[in-house]
C-alpha cells in the first residue's frame, strides 16, 4: 500500500488506542521471522549423503534443497498480513496469524498459518451473517517488509452491515499495478476463494466480465491445488494456459511469489508446437477445421487404414513353413480394433498376436517353444513386412498430408460429415510434394495433435487452468481436455471477450468439448480493474456484439477518467505521443494499445518524441520492464495499465475478419485501464459507442 495510506492507517490506529497492538503485532512478526530462520537452518543441516544409498541420497537431496529454498525469507514483505480469532463451541479460543506460508516453532505447534490451510478457509469467508467461530478479523498494512497499519473487523457483535469493504482491503485494489501482475492473497474475496478451494475432482468454468479476477482466481487456485493435494500433482503436473507470451510474462509471478515455482505455463499455440508453423490462411477455412467434426473425420482417416487380409501369412522356420489363415489375421485385427486402444499401440500388439498363433500351431506339431521363439517369431522379416500391409504404419504429417492433397481421401474420410464445399474449402491448392515439405497453419497444429492422440495416448495432467478458454476452438479445446483427460480443469473466460472467428458462445459446449460436461459454472460480476467510467463506456459494446452478457460493477472507489481527443487526420501520431507523455508523467504503468498496422508508425512518433518504451509483440514479451509499453491491439488480451492510450477504435475493430469479433476486440482494448483511460482518434469512433 502507498506510504502515504500507511501513515494515515497508523495515524488512525494510534488514535484508535492500536498503537500498542501495532507494536505487539510487530514484535510477533520478528519472532515468526527466527522461527523461520530457525527452519532454515534445520533443514540446511540435513545431510542428503546419510542416505542408504545413491538414489535414495539424490532424491532426498533435491528434496532438502527445495525445502530450503521454500523457507526463504522474502525482506520485501510480512511473513503475515491477517490474523483472525476463533472461538469455536468445542473447542479453546486461538489466535492465527495467516500469511503466504507456515512457519511452525520447536515444539512444531503454528506461529503462522498458510492461507490454503483449511482453517484459514474462516479468514476469506467469514462475515457478520456466518462468522464461522470468529469473533476478530484483523488485516495488516505492510510497507517494506514491516507492519503499518490494523483494521480490525469484529464479527461476533457486527451488524450485517459492518462488513463492509475495510479500507486496508479498498487501498490494496487501488494500489497502481506497476510491473508483472502480483497476487491476492492478503485480499481474496468469499466469490473467488470458494472457486479457489473446489475440490480437485470439480471442474470450474468461470464466467467473468473483464477485470473481475478470473486470472487471479485461476492462478490461486492452481496454488491452493498445489498445497491440497501436493503428492498427487507432484506427479502429474499443474499446467496454466494463456493467450499469448506477453501475458504469460505477465503473470508469470504470480506463483511463484506464492512459493509454487514449478507450474508450467503455456499458451496453445506452444503447447501444440506451432514453431512448425508455415502458412497464413482464410478465416473460414481455420474456421472449419476448428469445428468438432474434424474429429470424426480424423477418427475414419486413421482406422480407415487398415487393410482386410486375403492372404495367409506365412512364417519360415528352419525347414517348415508355418501359417496362419487370412481370417484367423482378420478376427486378431478386429478384436485388437475393438479394445479401443489407440491405433498404433494396438498395432505394436499385433507382432505378438501373429507369433502366438505360429506358437500354437508349433506346440500342435509337438514342439516345445518357449518365450523366446514367440519373440523372434513376432520379429522376424515376414512377420514385419506383414503387419505393415494390413496395419500400415501412420504418423500424424502422414494422414493431414493426404487428407488435404488427395481428394478421394478426403471423400471417404469425410462421409457424410462434410458438404462437398466444405471438403473443397479442405484441399490444398498447389499440394505439398511430401509431408515434410507441407506447410502447416495453425489450425492444422490442433488436427495433427488430435491425430497423436488417435495413434497414441497423449499423457494426463492432474490439472489445468485454462484462460481465456473462450477464443479456442472446439479441435483446441480437445486438445488441452485430452491433457486432462484423468485430471480436472479450471476454466476462465469471458463470452465478450471472445475475439477468434471460431470463438465459442456457450460454456457448456465448450466444457463437453474439453470432455468435462460435468462442472460448476460460477459467474464473476465485481470489477477490481476498471473503474466505472471507463466500464460504463467500453459497455456500450456489449448489447451489439453479446447481447444478454451484463458489465461488471466496478467495485473501484476511483471512478477513473475517461478521454476523447478527436484529432486531425494526419497528426493521429504524434497526438498518440503526446498523449503518451502526459500519461507516463505520473506514477505507474502506460499501455500504448493500437491496431498492428500502425505499430511502427507510432513507435517511430514515440521515439520522436523521446518516449522511452518497449514494445510487446505477439511472440515474445520485452524482457526490460518499461513504464510506457506499445501493445498491438491483438496482444492486450488479459494485460492491465494503470492508464492506456488506446488508438484509433475504428481501426482496431476493423482489422478483424468481422464486425462482432471487431467490436468484441476493441471491448478488450478498452476494458485495460486501471485508471485512465484516453482514445485519440482521426477516424469516426465506431458507432456503437456513440459519445460521451
Ligand atoms: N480480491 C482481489 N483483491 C485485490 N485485487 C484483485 C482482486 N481480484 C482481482 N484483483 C485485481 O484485479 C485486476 C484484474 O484481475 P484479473 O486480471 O485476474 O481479471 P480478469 O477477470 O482475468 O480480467 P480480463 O478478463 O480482463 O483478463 C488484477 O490487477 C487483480 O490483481
Amino acid at each position: 500500500m502507498p506510504t502515504s495510506q500507511a501513515a494515515d492507517g497508523i495515524h488512525n490506529q494510534l488514535a484508535d488506542g492500536l498503537g500498542d497492538e501495532l507494536i505487539r503485532e510487530q514484535a510477533f512478526l520478528d519472532e515468526a521471522r527466527a522461527q523461520l530462520a530457525r527452519m532454515r537452518e534445520l533443514a540446511e543441516s540435513l545431510d542428503a549423503s546419510k542416505a542408504s544409498d545413491a538414489v535414495s541420497g539424490e532424491v532426498l537431496g533435491w528434496v532438502l534443497a527445495r525445502r530450503i529454498a521454500s523457507l526463504q525469507d522474502d525482506p520485501r514483505t510480512t511473513l503475515f498480513f491477517g490474523r483472525i480469532d476463533v472461538d469455536p463451541a468445542d473447542g479453546p479460543a486461538e489466535q492465527l496469524h495467516i500469511g503466504r506460508r507456515h512457519v511452525s516453532d520447536e515444539a512444531g505447534d503454528p506461529v503462522v498459518v498458510d492461507w490454503r490451510a483449511p482453517i484459514s478457509t474462516a479468514f476469506y469467508r467469514a462475515s457478520a451473517l456466518d462468522p464461522m467461530d470468529v469473533t476478530l478479523r484483523r488485516r495488516f498494512g505492510v510497507d517494506r517488509g514491516r507492519l503499518t497499519a490494523i483494521e480490525d473487523e469484529h464479527l461476533r457483535d457486527a451488524g450485517p452491515s459492518d462488513t463492509t469493504t475495510g479500507s486496508l482491503l479498498a487501498a490494496e485494489i487501488e494500489r497502481p499495478r506497476t510491473g508483472p501482475m502480483r497476487d491476492i492473497v492478503s485480499t481474496i474475496q468469499p466469490e473467488q476463494d470458494e472457486i479457489v478451494r473446489s475440490d480437485i475432482a470439480v471442474n470450474v468454468c468461470v464466467q467473468g466480465a473483464p477485470g473481475t479476477g478470473k486470472t487471479a482466481v485461476g492462478l490461486h487456485r492452481a496454488a491452493w491445488l498445489l498445497y491440497s493435494f501436493r503428492e498427487r500433482l507432484d506427479r502429474s503436473g499443474v499446467l496454466v494456459v494463456g493467450p499469448n507470451r506477453a501475458f504469460l510474462d505477465h503473470i508469470g509471478a504470480v506463483l511463484p511469489s506464492l512459493g509454487e515455482a514449478r507450474v508450467r505455463h503455456a499458451t496453445i499455440e506452444t503447447l501444440l508446437d506451432d514453431g512448425r508453423v508455415r502458412a497464413e490462411e482464410p478465416a473460414e477455412v481455420a474456421t472449419l477445421k476448428g469445428d468438432a467434426r474434424l474429429a470424426t473425420v480424423l477418427r475414419r482417416a486413421v482406422w480407415s487404414a487398415l487393410v482386410r487380409p486375403t492372404e495367409a501369412l506365412v512364417v519360415p522356420r528352419g525347414v517348415r513353413k508355418w501359417r496362419v489363415p487370412a481370417y484367423v489375421v482378420a478376427e486378431i485385427v478386429d478384436e485388437l480394433a475393438a479394445r479401443g486402444v489407440r491405433y498404433s499401440a494396438a498395432r505394436d500388439l499385433l507382432p505378438q498376436r501373429l507369433a502366438h498363433h505360429v506358437l500354437l500351431e508349433l506346440e500342435r506339431a509337438g514342439d516345445a517353444p518357449d518365450d523366446r521363439v514367440q519373440d523372434a517369431v513376432a520379429k522376424s522379416a515376414a512377420v514385419k513386412k506383414y503387419v505393415a500391409t494390413v496395419w500400415p504404419a501412420l504418423d500424424p504429417q502422414g494422414v493431414l498430408h493426404r487428407l488435404w492433397s488427395d481428394a478421394d481421401a478426403l471423400r471417404e474420410a469425410a462421409g457424410d460429415d462434410l458438404t462437398a464445399g466444405e471438403q473443397a474449402m479442405l484441399l490444398w491448392d498447389r499440394p505439398a510434394r511430401t509431408k515434410g515439405a507441407a506447410r502447416w497453419s495453425r489450425a492444422d497444429m490442433a488436427l495433427l495433435d488430435e491425430l497423436d492422440e488417435l495413434l497414441r495416448r497423449v499423457p494426463s495432467l492432474g490439472h489445468i487452468v485454462l484462460d481465456e478458454a473462450q477464443d479456442l476452438s472446439p479441435m483446441q479445446l480437445r486438445a488441452v481436455g485430452r491433457r486432462c483427460s484423468t485430471g480436472s480443469v479450471t476454466v476462465l473466460g469471458d463470452i465478450a471477450q471472445g475475439t477468434t472467428p471460431w470463438a465459442t458462445s456457450s460454456w457448456e459446449e465448450a466444457m463437453r468439448h474439453l470432455g468435462k460436461d460435468a462442472h460448476d459454472l460460477v459467474v464473476l460480476d465485481r470489477g477490481f480493474r476498471v473503474p466505472s467510467a471507463v466500464i460504463e463506456y467500453a459497455a456500450r459494446l456489449l448489447p451489439v456484439m453479446a447481447p444478454g452478457l451484463g458489465a461488471p460493477v466496478s467495485v473501484r472507489e476511483n471512478p477513473g477518467r475517461l478521454e476523447l481527443r478527436p484529432v486531425r487526420a494526419g497528426t493521429l501520431e504524434d497526438e498518440v505521443a503526446r498523449a503518451a507523455e502526459r500519461a507516463a508523467a505520473g506514477a505507474g504503468s502506460v499501455g500504448v494499445i493500437a491496431p498492428d498496422a500502425a505499430l511502427d508508425g507510432i513507435a517511430a512518433a514515440l521515439a520522436a518524441a523521446g518516449v522511452l518504451h518497449g514494445r510487446l509483440d505477439r511472440d515474445h514479451g520485452d524482457d526490460d520492464d518499461h513504464q510506457v509499453e506499445l501493445v498491438p491491439a491483438s496482444v492486450a488480451k488479459g494485460l492491465e495499465f494503470d492508464r492506456t492510450v488506446v488508438v484509433e477504435p475504428a481501426a482496431i475493430a476493423a482489422a478483424e475478419p468481422d464486425e462482432r469479433t471487431g467490436l468484441r476486440r476493441l471491448y478488450v482494448v478498452l476494458t485495460r485501464a486501471v485508471s485512465e483511460l484516453t482514445i485519440v482518434h482521426a477516424e469516426p469512433l465506431p458507432e456503437a459507442l456513440g459519445t460521451v
